[in-house]
């Protein structure tokens, strides 16, 4: 199963070697104007799974939140260090 930190270690290489096919690369290029409407799409989709839906379907919203940030992380060149010195 996949963590935080293994899925943030496979974007980055994924960007890094500018992998052929991969919509990360391209939500990357796509710069942080149109990531962050995917941060905030998701943020949005995640309340409302939390409120009407059912827990897996939660957990499913989550997910795609997590990943959204990540790529937003990478677009900015943050680690994961710059985010955990906060928590
Ligand atoms: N974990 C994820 C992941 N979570 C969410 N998403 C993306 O976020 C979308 C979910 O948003 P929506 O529900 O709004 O779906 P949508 O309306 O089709 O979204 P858009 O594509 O239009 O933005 C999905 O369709 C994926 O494009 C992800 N895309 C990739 N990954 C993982 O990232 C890694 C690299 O992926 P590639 O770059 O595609 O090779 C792989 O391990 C993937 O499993």
């Amino acid at each position: 199963m996949k963590t935080f930190e293994s899925l943030f270690a496979e974007l980055q290489q994924t960007v890094e070697s500018r992998t052929p096919g991969s919509s990360t690369v391209a939500r990357v290029d796509a710069g942080v104007h149109a990531i962050g409407k995917k941060v905030v799409e998701e943020a949005a989709e995640v309340w409302m799974a939390a409120e009407h839906e059912t827990d897996d379907e939660c957990a499913e919203e989550i997910s795609q939140l997590l990943y959204h940030l990540q790529v937003m992380m990478i677009a900015k060149g943050l680690r994961l260090e710059d985010v955990y010195k906060h928590l």
